[in-house]
Formats: structure tokens, sequence, C-alpha cells
């Protein structure tokens, strides 16, 4: 599913209107049809709260045909002198011929009726402000949205909870703590901004019917995961053998850490990589060998370690290393001794961050570089919150800066070449253990070690990755790296194409 900015979505709706010859009244209608779906019919005491542009003209319209289904419905226009927009007119003089009862909210004693009313409302509307947000709310609207939040027991945002900026997801002073919002035609950018979540609610999308060619020609190329995750995994031939699968490398484990190299080793193997070999520490070879069945095993300073990197179709680089000289010398080793994919992750990511100069002059674009907010504070020489703060800017920087893909973990991960923007929906605190990134770098490089390039590996393998958490946690409180790797291949089944 695509995802826009407000500027984007403009230009599509100017284009649809004044391009193609659409109806801009027709349109507002299919949006108010949308949102009417998502009011529950058994609400019967219902308020409705409008600025004064078309998100307020949606909500008019919403307003017209729930007085038509007999709901007792209360309108409060917030527009505070501002001229209405020409089709939110045309809704309130339809409703004035409705004899619908609206009030404009003037100065803060017209406060009072409208506490009153959202406090015996079952559902609020909420149509203050959609896409045209562009700057910081004063005290008049920002009271208003106090009282929504404060007063009400349920809200439905239109299109974006008033007092979101629908590009960075700010909160422009304050912010409608919707229940839900139906986002009109594509999600916005700012509901995968950091702290989105919270006023959201539950996000759906319904559609307005716009063609596709006008909305391809003002493509941002962000999209949600979905847009490509659906049976992209290769068909196994029923002749193929494990050479098919390729050769998997994963350098991972130190004195210090042994759960993360088992982890990720465990992970390629249950996704299908045909060889997989964990090079770790000395010390951790004995436990491997007899924790890892399907797997070799080798140590850093074996000479077979270069040699196998250099016949590896990927190596993965970094979960349970160490932040030290040892580490650098077997980054620099993979690095050196490669030109086929590589993952790297953990402390390889805190490594590369003094070291950048490693991750350039490639060929191909095939280093994944898999970074939490910490990790990637660090790499870019920025704060954590700067790094939370602008989470697709930052990836998708990242990426054009190091020729790399980048996927940048956390809540709704995204994923970037520099060009596209993959944004992941699946996955969920449920997820929060220990070992979860060893277990993702170990499913990325999977399915690159069958066949898929490196960028599709990394959306895919972050997909699927919170698609099991997310099917697991339905049964249990908490899902761990282990519980994944259980059900890897059962549920890898459903990618296939
Ligand atoms: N894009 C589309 O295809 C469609 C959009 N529709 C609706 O139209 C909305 C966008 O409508 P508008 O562009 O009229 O904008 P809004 O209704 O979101 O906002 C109204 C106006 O508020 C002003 N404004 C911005 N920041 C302000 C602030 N801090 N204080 C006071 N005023 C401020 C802006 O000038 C803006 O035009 C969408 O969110 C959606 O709900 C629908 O009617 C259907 C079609
Ligand atoms: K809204």
């Amino acid at each position: 599913m695509k995802i826009v900015t407000p500027d984007a979505m403009r230009k599509i709706e100017d284009e649809y209107i004044n391009g193609y010859g659409m109806d801009s009244f027709a349109l507002m209608e299919t949006a108010v049809i949308s949102i009417m779906k998502h009011v529950n019919i058994k609400d019967r005491n219902i308020v409705v709260v409008c600025g004064f542009g078309n998100n307020a003209g949606d909500a008019l319209g919403v307003a017209r045909h729930l007085i038509v289904l007999h709901k007792i419905v209360k309108i409060f226009i917030c527009s505070n002198g501002r001229e209405l927009s020409r089709d939110c007119i045309k809704n309130m003089n339809i409703l004035y011929k409705m004899n619908a009862s609206i009030e404009f909210i003037r100065k803060t004693e017209d406060l009072n009726s409208l506490n009153k009313s959202i406090s015996e409302s079952d559902v609020v509307i909420d149509g203050l402000f959609g896409t045209g947000l562009s700057r910081q709310l004063d005290t008049y609207y920002t009271d208003i949205i106090k009282s929504i939040n404060t007063y009400s027991k349920y809200v439905l945002s239109i299109d974006i909870p008033s007092g979101m900026n629908g590009e960075n997801g700010y909160i422009m002073g304050e912010c409608v703590k919707a229940n839900k919002t139906v986002a009109l035609q594509f999600y916005k950018k700012c509901f995968f901004c950091d702290k989105a979540k919270n006023y959201t609610g539950d996000v759906v999308v319904e559609s307005l019917g716009i063609p596709k060619e006008i909305s391809e020609k003002y493509d941002e190329k962000v999209y949600t995961s979905d847009e490509i995750t659906d049976k992209i995994l290769p068909k196994r031939n029923k002749y193929s053998h494990k050479g098919t699968f390729g050769r998997t490398t994963i350098a991972a484990g130190s004195e210090k850490y042994t759960g993360a190299a088992y982890i990720a080793a465990q992970a390629a193997v249950k996704t299908g990589a045909g060889l997989v070999t964990l090079a770790t520490s000395k010390e951790q070879v004995p436990i491997m060998q007899s924790k890892l069945a399907e797997a070799m095993i080798c140590d850093y300073e074996d000479k077979y370690f270069v040699e196998i990197i250099k016949k590896s179709n990927v190596v993965a680089c970094g979960p349970g290393l160490d932040s030290n000289d040892s580490s650098l010398k077997i980054v620099e080793e993979v690095i050196t001794n490669s030109e086929c994919p590589i993952v790297f992750d953990a402390d390889a990511i805190n490594v590369l961050s003094a070291h950048k100069e490693l991750l350039f002059g490639r060929k191909e674009k095939n280093i994944v570089l898999t970074p939490h907010p910490g990790e990637m504070a660090r790499f870019c020489g920025c704060s954590i919150e700067d790094v939370n703060n602008k989470r697709i800017e930052i990836a998708k920087n990242t990426a054009i800066e190091t020729n790399c893909i980048i996927v940048l973990k956390g809540y709704n991960t995204v994923i970037t070449d520099g060009e596209k923007i993959f944004i992941n929906t699946t996955g969920s605190s449920a997820m929060a253990s220990g070992g979860m990134g060893d277990c993702l770098t170990g499913i990325v490089t999977g399915l690159i070690s069958q066949g898929l390039d490196p960028f599709k590996a990394s959306v895919l393998g972050v997909y699927i990755h919170g698609f099991i958490g997310d099917s697991l946690s339905k049964q249990m409180y908490s899902v761990t790296a282990t519980d994944i790797i259980n059900k890897i291949s059962l549920y890898l089944k459903e990618f296939e194409s």
C-alpha cells in the first residue's frame, strides 16, 4: 500500500478534480460514504467537531448521513471566524435545510456547551484538520482538542487525528487521541512516525477510487511492506538440492556472547539456506558443535574462514560480536574477501560507524545494515531522539550516503535502498525480547542465500519475522526468538509463489 505526504495527496486530488474533471463534492461524498462504514450503527448520540476546510466538509457530510439514520447529532463548527471551504459550505447549507443542530465555537465560554455534548455522546467525529494542517495550533484549537481528549468516550478521526502534521507526525501543540482513524485513499506518512501510534488508534484506509494513473504520477516510492511481500518466495523445485539454496556464512559470537550466534545461524537454517557455516570464537566452537546439528562450525582464526567467505552466496556478520579490535578484523575480512551480499548487524555496525570507508567502493548495492535506533544514532553521529523523530529520512539518507540497504529496526521497521522505502506493518511489543534482532539477521540471510535480491529479502524477512510474531502472540503472552525459529518454515509456505 502506498504512503503519501500531504503535498502528494493535494497534487493527486488536484489532478483528479482539475485535470480529469472529477467533481470535488462527489469526491467528498465518496469519502463520506467510506467513513460512514466505520461509525458503529449502535451509537446514538454523536458529536461532530469541524474546522473549516475539506476535513470539516467530510465531517459535515457524515453528520448528514447520521441524521438520516435518526441519530442525535450535534455539530460544532470551529472556524474561529475563518471562511469555510466551498464544499464545506455546501454540506452546511444542506444541514441547515435539514434543521440540524449547528453551533459555532467563538469564545472560551462556548466550550462549555461542547464539553457537555461530548460527555453525553457515544462517539466524537473529528473533522478539525486533515492534510491541510501546516502550522502550530493556537490556544483556540488546542483548547478544543483538549476538550475532545478529556470528555470523549470514543473518537473517530477523519483522515488524520487533528493536530498531527501529516508529513512528519509532529504534534502541532495538541492532538486528538483517536480510537480509530479512517485514512482516505492512502496511508499518510505521519502514521509511521515515532509517536503517531499514541494518537491514531487503529488505522484503516478507505479508497476514494482515484485512478492509478494519477497516483502513480506522484509516487514518492514509499510503501508498506505488504506491497511486495505477497508470494515472492520462489517455489522449491522438486529436483533442487542443498547447493541450489546457497552457501551461507554467519560470522557471529564472541567469548562474551554465545546465544546470538546460535540464534542467527539456526534462523538461517530454518529459513531454508542450503549450507550454513557458523564462524565464531574459538571458545564457542565446541558448544556450537553440540547445539547446531545442521550447520558447520569453524573459528575466526581458522584459514577456512576466509575460504568459506569467498565461496559464500551471502555472509552475515555481527550478532554477538564485541566492539573491539578483533571485531574490526572480522568485519574487514568479511568485506575484503566477498563480493556477495553481506548482512551487517549489531556490533559489526558499531565497528563500521568508525570505519565507514570499508563500505565504499563495492560494485553492487548488496550490503544490508540492520541497526536498531541506538546503533543508527551512533552510525550517524546523532541522538536516538533524532533517529526516532526522523526515521524515514535518516534511513534513506544513510542508504544514499553508504550505498547500502538500511533496515532501521523498531516499531514500523523502515527498509530502504535510498530510492524506494518500505515500512513494515507486522510485529508488536510481544516480540520485545533478547535475540529477536539476531533471528531477523538469520532470516534475511537465509532468504538471500536462496536467491532473493538483498533488498527484497530485507523487506520480506522483516515482514515474515513480524508476521510470525503476530500470529504466535495471539496465543502467547510473549514470543521469543526460539519460538519464531521453530515456526519459520511452517509460515514461509504462505509466502511461496
Ligand atoms: N485529498 C483528497 O483527495 C480529498 C480530501 N478530503 C479531505 O480534505 C482534507 C484536506 O482538506 P483541506 O486541504 O481543506 O485542509 P484541512 O481541512 O485539513 O485544514 C483546513 C485549513 O486549515 C488551515 N490551517 C493549517 N494549519 C492551521 C493552523 N495551525 N491553525 C488554523 N488553520 C490552519 C489550512 O489553510 C487548511 O487549508 C483531507 O484531510 C480530507 O479529509 C476529502 O474531502 C476527499 C478528497
Ligand atoms: K481529522
